[in-house]
């Protein structure tokens, strides 16, 4: 089998450089090739193009989660790939849905010599698939504003994150939106957040869908109506721990197939596993099974 490492130019050096040392004192020159991104979107274009040369492959998404969205989205409809996640990225929300697992593990290449093979679900927006999470709201606003203060010249490390999250807090904090499931519509209509999750965490250990499971065929979610902002501050902590279902008041949470938000045809920013991305009145689907995993055994390692 070909094993593929797409590497996120942008994650942090140190990391990339032990991962890469890794890869050439487990591998075969002949059996790994290395990829390293250089522009958004180049992880996907990788992904496909090594997808469609219809070999038995495993590609490893080496960042965050938004490499690891591309990758997906190279591989959909290609059963033969496997997908293995290298979490050297900021948040990695997509491997809190393997509790069993501690992150490291994922890190340690040489668990992935005897991989435990699995399949996960994706959630379809258009033709776009999420492995993790697809949410509207004010994370989508946060997420927003955050990476317009990181074009900023002088805003490095937790300031884009900081005023980010400072001017989306002095807007506007809710949506409002008309949310249907499975065809039956919600009756909330102020919406702070909108969470479907395939994975069960996102925006760096928010878990908004705490009993998801990625292969059950189903998706879980959370919609959060619009509380004061006094209250976002105390419930943070719960939505953190996934313990934010018991406020019934404000919280609805379920499995279901299909979510549709009516926009009333307007366009509405969403987040993809932790990706912007722009359309109306988004349906979004469960589709079953469509990615083939490669998950660590840290049995047949070394990461003790
Ligand atoms: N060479 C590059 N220049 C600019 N952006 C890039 C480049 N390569 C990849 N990207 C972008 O980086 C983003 C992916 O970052 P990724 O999510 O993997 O890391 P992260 O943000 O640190 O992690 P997480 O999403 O888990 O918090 C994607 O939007 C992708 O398009």
């Amino acid at each position: 089998m070909k094993h593929v490492f797409i590497i996120n130019s942008q994650s942090a050096e140190k990391k990339r450089k032990r991962l890469t040392e890794e890869i050439h004192r487990l591998f075969p020159e002949d059996e790994a090739v290395i990829e390293v991104t250089d522009h958004p979107g180049h992880a996907k274009q990788l992904a496909r193009q090594y997808a469609s040369e219809g070999t038995m492959l495993r590609i490893y998404a080496c960042g965050g989660d938004g490499t690891l969205h591309e990758v997906v989205n190279g591989v959909l409809g290609f059963s033969h790939v496997q997908v293995a996640v290298i979490p050297i990225g900021t948040g990695n929300d997509f491997i809190k849905a393997f509790p069993s697992y501690r992150s490291q593990d994922f890190l340690c290449l040489e668990n992935y010599q005897d991989a435990k093979l699995a399949k996960s679900d994706v959630l379809m927006v258009d033709e776009e698939a999420s492995i993790n999470t697809v949410s509207a709201g004010l994370d989508v606003k946060v997420a927003y504003h955050v990476d317009k203060f990181k074009q900023l010249p002088f805003a490095h490390g937790v300031l884009p994150y900081f005023l980010g999250l400072l001017v989306s807090m002095a807007g506007s904090i809710s949506e409002d939106l008309i949310v249907e499931i499975d065809g039956r519509r919600e009756a909330f209509s102020d919406y702070l957040f909108v969470v479907a999750g395939n994975g069960r965490c996102y925006g760096g250990g928010y878990c908004p869908a705490p009993k998801a499971r990625v292969d059950d065929g189903w998706f879980d979610y959370s919609l959060i109506r619009k509380v004061s902002r006094a209250k976002i501050i105390t419930l943070s902590g719960k939505y953190k721990k996934g313990t934010h279902l018991a406020y019934k008041e404000f919280v609805r949470d379920g499995r279901a197939k299909t979510m549709r938000i009516w926009t009333g045809g307007k366009r509405i920013r969403l987040n993809l596993d932790g990706e912007l991305y722009e359309t109306s009145d988004p349906l979004i689907t469960l589709a079953e099974q469509k990615i083939h995993l490669a998950l660590p055994n840290p049995r047949s390692g070394a990461s003790g």
